[in-house]
Formats: C-alpha cells, structure tokens, sequence
C-alpha cells in the first residue's frame, strides 16, 4: 500500500488539541500509557499463540524495550507482541473505540486549565504520546503476517495521520515518540529508570534499557598523559538489561508490596485517579487454587446503575492474561469491586462460556463474594469509633483510625447497589442484611443498620418499623409516621429506588419482623395501652355510618375507608394490604413504563380531626370525600388521578 492520508475521528482531533495544547502537570504518564499498551499487546499475543505457537515465530520472550537517540530527539517503546495490520492501525490509532473515553471527551468543558488536569488524571492511552512528542511514528507488524506486511503510521497530532506499508522483520509495534524541544529530558537513562519504577513495576514483562557505562574522555593530548583528557560521560555498552521488576504485583508476597503499590496497580487496572477504598490480597489454597487481589474504588463510576455494566475482574491464569471483565468471577451485585484473579487450575484456553459451567469458576467466585463481604465488614465495623468517650480514639491502632468513616464513605457511593445482593444472593442475605444502613426518623444520615435499631427498640416493641418514599423529606413528613413520632418509636427511612424491591426478600432480622407502616392494618401491639384501643374501638363504632358514605363516594378509588390511630396531625392517609404493592413502586414501575398492577389502596381517616369530623351532615360530602382521598394521596407523593377536578373542588370550597 503506497502512502494514504486519513483524517482522525472528530473526537481524536478534539482529544489531541488538548493533549497538544494543554501544559501538562503530569507529563510523564505517557511512559505508563504506552508501556500498558506494549504490555497489552504482549497479553494478546500470549493468548492467541496458545493455539498456534507459530505466532512466536523465532521470538518467544516477550518483552519491551526503551531506546531513545539524544541526536534524533527520538524515544522508541518497542515491543514484540501482537502488532497491527494497516486496518487496524487505521481503526485503533485514528479512532476511540472505548465508550468510556468518548463520554469522557464529551464532558472536556474546553477550559484548558481543568481539561489538562481532567486529561492527567485519565489517561488517554495512546494519544498521550503527543504530550511529549510534536510527531509520532508507529512501525508494527501484524504476528503471524510477512515482513512485507509491516506498516508505518504517522502523525504530527493534528488533523490527521498517514499510512503506508513498509517491510519490518520484527515482530511487533514500535511506537517512536519524537520528542519535543521541552521534553528533551525524556531522552535520559536515569529519567526513564525512575519513571518505570513508579508507574510499570508490577507489569509481568520485562522492560529492558541499553545498559551504560561510565567511560573516561579521551586523552586531550595522547603524548601526554599529564595534559588531562577530555570530559567522560556515559556510554552504551550494547547490552540489555530489565529495569522493571518484572513480577505481576499480585504474585510478590504482601509485605514486599508497599500501599502506594498497590494504589497504583489499582490505578493502571481500573483507570480510576482516585486511590481505592481498600483491598484484600489472598492466595486461596485448596480444591481450587487461586490468588485475588481485589479493591473497592473510593467513588462510584457513572455507569453503575447499567446493570449490563461488566465486572472489573480480570482473569489470568497462571499469569497468563485471559480476559477483561469476567463477569463470572463476581456477583452483579458486587460489579463495582475491581482486581484481577489468577487462578492455577483453570484451562488456558477457557472460554467466557466454559467460565459459566466451571466448578472451579464457582468456588473462585464464592471465595471472591465471601471476601468482599469480610472486607466490608471489617469497614463497617471500624466506621465508628468506640462510643464511650472522646478519647478512646487514642487507643485505637493506626490501622483502625484510618478506617474510621471509611464504611459510610463506601456506602455512600454502593450501599444501593449492594442491596440488589438481597434477591440475588440468598446464600448470604444475613451477612448482607447486616450491612445495610438507614436513615431513621431520630436518625437524618443514612448510618442505622438493623442492630442498632433493634438495640433501642422499646419496650414492648415486636416490629423493625419502616417506610418507603421518593425522598428523605417526603419518608420523614409521611403522615403514617405521626402516631410513632408521638410513641418515640424510631421507624427507618428507605429512600433508595431500590428498596422496595430488596424488601420483598427479607422479612424480618434476626428474628424481628420487619414491618412497613404503610402497608396493612394498623397494630401496634403492646405498644397500645387498653385505653388507646377502646377509644379506637368507639370511634370506630361511631363512624361506621360515615364510613359506609365514604366507601360508597370513593368506590372506584378506593379499596376500603376506615379509622385509625395511626394519625395525629393530618385527617387521612393511604395504606395498602400487607402483601399488596406499595404505591411507591407501584410509581416507580408506571415511570420506567413497565406495567404495575392498579394499586387501589385503603384510606385511613383520623376521626379526631376537624374535616373528617366536618364531614358527616356535610352538603359537600362527596366533594370532601374526593378531596381528602386525594389529599392523602399528594402527601405521600402521588398524584390525584385528576388533577383538574381535584383543583376545581378545592376551589369550589374555597370560594
Ligand atoms: N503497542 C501496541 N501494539 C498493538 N496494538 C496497539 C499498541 N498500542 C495501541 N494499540 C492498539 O490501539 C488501540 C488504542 O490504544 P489506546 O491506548 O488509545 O486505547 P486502549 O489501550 O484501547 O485503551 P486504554 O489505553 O484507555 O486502556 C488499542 O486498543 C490497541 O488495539
């Protein structure tokens, strides 16, 4: 193919004016990037030659190596793994393929200052190249493909790239950076050495530099040894040597693993810039052996509510890399847990599908599921400290200091997610029951787990009281919480959308029923004096013509009026039957356009206030009946079926 003009993707051009033009506060991550990319190349090479080892041709040590030429302004990152065909040096070098980084270049705000920094802390893989380099050159060749199939790709980093073919005997890609004036001090032995200490220590490859030496200057005058010689300086000496030390992190025992580290390996893995939350590094030993090193991230990443959204487990078998995202490695619920698993057992050519039916795929991800949870604990249990005076935190470890808070930050960002845990993993629901957190109506953060609760349950108390609603302020001003706030009882506030869901696989906590105040008739049990229930048995007595009235007026809306003493301040409320759905999800689902069984609901009326006692005798009867159904509908944060009317009556009173 003789020399073809391509233009980048609109996105790559946007993306590279910025690269270019943004002063770089980070500059050296473009080593790290482009050696993650060697490394990946090495990683897929590896993979297609377990069924055909021809692709090694005669060059089965994979490796990287870094040259630079001072004279030439030029570094090279060479690497002999997979390589590239023209199409896809045309495809992967002219285009961004990732949807994660497209969505990140659409957030690009086009202030240059947060951009740079936004950019810095992502990563932009390749293209980071241009950070240091005023134009770039891209020799490769595809493994398994003639040295007349090479090809060269270059670019100056603007509006486009050019492409030919050339011969090129290696196997491989070589990615030649030439630098810019600025960064000269990337042509540098000691500067490169450091670099890769920092970022790729942990990449399995070895990354090889020309070893050099320290030779004398010549002799100014050879006659005379007196008259000095010239100045000495560092000379290569044409041997390779591995700077990088070449083990995959998570094969080093612990303690030769410092946490800024693991961090970083966290970093590189994930393409988070944020240090993780915690981790947990084990080698699992017995039936099925296994090492996994796994990390929660501090923040939670857009996507997490796409359920579709894939594990972050990398699966390597005996350090061989074998897939991205093993979905089959961690329960949905726990999606947002990123590492990698190594395992000795597996096949080296397992198959995403083979991964479904693997006992060994089982036990890996039970073991991986039983971690988290253990690490999750030991947050949970350390998020606050020890109760009993101020200055107990000086007793705490160092260790258990800094893990204060850690639990309700972790939670914060994935608490939601890991309730979908309760329907999905029954196996360990009462581990994961013990991990929920609430806010109540004595409590406004989301810090009550079920423990607490039950450990300030009043005396008499047989129920975990609960509601559901949209929002914090509509659960906290819900008029079915009026008779508890009288009582001093404490009842939770579930808020996440996925609540309701959640709730209908846990019914109770070690052994206490957990009851929705909202749903079924009203008993409070022991909690009601004689007194209470013989007044509300009169009242109920009294009311039943006015009852009759109001089932007859609002016969379409609803499923049955009666009195209750669940109220104190307003005149009527709405429940559902216990089993029922409630009228939140009920909500939820219409919204997301699924279909939701008609709810019709119960509306409870409190007889000792004004407008229900107004009622009987009342001209307006059937307008009042109206209003004070959907009155109670609008404080629980639904909506009259008829706004229009609903407003007419209203009015109608009014005026
Ligand atoms: N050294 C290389 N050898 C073979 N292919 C490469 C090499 N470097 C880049 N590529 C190809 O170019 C693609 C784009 O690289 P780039 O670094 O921009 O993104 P990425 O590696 O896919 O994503 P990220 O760097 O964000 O993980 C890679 O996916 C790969 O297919």
């Amino acid at each position: 193919m003789s020399k073809q003009t391509h233009a980048f993707q609109a996105e790559v051009a946007q993306l590279l004016h910025l690269v270019t033009h943004s002063l770089y506060s980070n500059q050296e991550i473009f080593l790290r990037e482009l050696i993650s990319n060697a490394s990946d190349a090495c990683d897929k090479l590896r993979f297609e030659a377990l069924n055909n080892t021809a692709l090694y041709e005669d060059a089965p040590e994979l490796q990287v190596r870094l040259s630079f030429d001072k004279a030439a302004k030029t570094l090279h990152i060479t690497d002999n793994g997979i390589g590239m065909t023209a199409q896809e040096a045309i495809d992967h070098l002219g285009t961004i393929a990732k949807s994660g980084t497209k969505d990140f270049v659409s957030k690009l705000s086009g202030d240059q200052k947060s951009d740079a920094q936004l950019i810095g802390q992502f990563g932009v893989g390749f293209y980071s190249g241009f950070i240091v380099a005023d134009k770039i050159t891209v020799e490769t060749r595809r493994a398994g493909a003639a040295a007349a199939e090479g090809v060269r790709w270059i670019s100056g980093g603007t509006g486009d790239f050019e492409v030919e073919t050339i011969t090129r005997n290696e196997r491989g890609t070589s990615v030649i950076l030439h630098l810019r004036e600025e960064a000269l001090e990337y042509a540098n032995t000691w500067k490169l050495k450091e670099i890769v200490g920092k970022y790729s220590d942990h990449i399995s490859l070895p990354i090889l530099m020309e070893k050099e030496e320290w030779k004398d200057g010549e002799l100014i005058d050879p006659s005379n040894e007196e008259a000095g010689r010239q100045p000495g300086g560092m000379v290569k000496t044409g041997e390779w040597e591995t700077i990088n030390k070449a083990s995959a992190l998570w094969t080093r025992p612990k303690k030769d693993i410092s946490d800024e580290q693991y961090a970083d390996f966290y970093k590189q893995i994930s393409r988070d810039f944020e240090a993780p939350l915690t981790w947990t590094h084990n080698r699992v030993e017995g039936s099925t052996e296994y090492t996994q090193l796994l990390y929660i991230p501090s923040k939670a990443p857009q996507d997490l509510w796409n359920r579709d959204k894939k594990a972050g487990i990398k699966l390597y078998v005996k350090r061989v890399f074998i897939m991205d995202e093993a979905e089959a490695l961690m329960p949905s619920y726990l999606r947002f847990v990123k590492g990698v698993v190594d395992s000795a057992d597996l096949p080296l050519n397992v198959s995403r599908e083979l991964l479904q039916e693997s006992r060994d795929v089982k036990a890996i991800r039970e073991g991986c599921t039983k971690r988290v949870l253990s690490m999750l604990e030991d947050l949970a249990k350390h998020d606050k400290a020890p109760e009993a005076s101020a200055e107990v935190t000086d007793v705490l470890s160092e260790e258990d200091k800094a893990k204060l808070g850690q639990y309700s930050k972790f939670y914060a960002e994935f608490g939601a997610v890991l309730k979908e845990g309760l329907g999905e993993d029954f196996g360990n629901q009462a581990r994961l029951s013990k991990l929920l957190r609430f806010a109540s109506s004595t409590h406004d953060t989301v810090s009550v787990s079920f423990a607490d609760y039950k450990a300030r349950m009043k005396e008499g108390q047989d129920a975990i009281y609960y509601i559901t609603a949209d929002t914090l302020a509509a659960a906290k001003n819900s008029p079915q919480l009026e008779v508890f706030k009288k009582k001093g009882i404490e009842v939770l506030l579930m808020t996440d959308r996925v609540d309701e869901w959640a709730l209908n696989f846990v019914h109770e906590f070690d052994g206490t029923p957990l009851q929705s105040v909202a749903k079924g008739a009203f008993d409070l049990g022991k909690l009601q004096d004689e007194e209470e229930k013989k007044a509300a048995e009169d009242a109920a007595e009294t009311f039943k013509p006015v009852l009759a009235k109001l089932k007859e007026a609002l016969k379409d809306k609803a499923e049955d009026v009666r009195v209750t003493s669940r109220l104190v301040d307003s005149p009527a409320c709405l429940v559902v039957t216990d089993d029922g759905m409630s009228m939140q999800l009920a909500r939820m689902l219409k919204q997301a356009g699924q279909s939701a069984p008609e709810v019709k609901p119960v509306l409870e009326v409190n007889p000792e206030h004004a407008l229900v006692k107004k009622l009987d005798g009342s001209v307006h009867f059937h307008d009042l009946a109206h209003i004070l159904f959907d009155q109670a509908l609008l404080a629980e944060g639904g909506l009259p079926a008829d706004p229009a009317a609903y407003v007419k009556r209203v009015n109608a009173l009014l005026s």
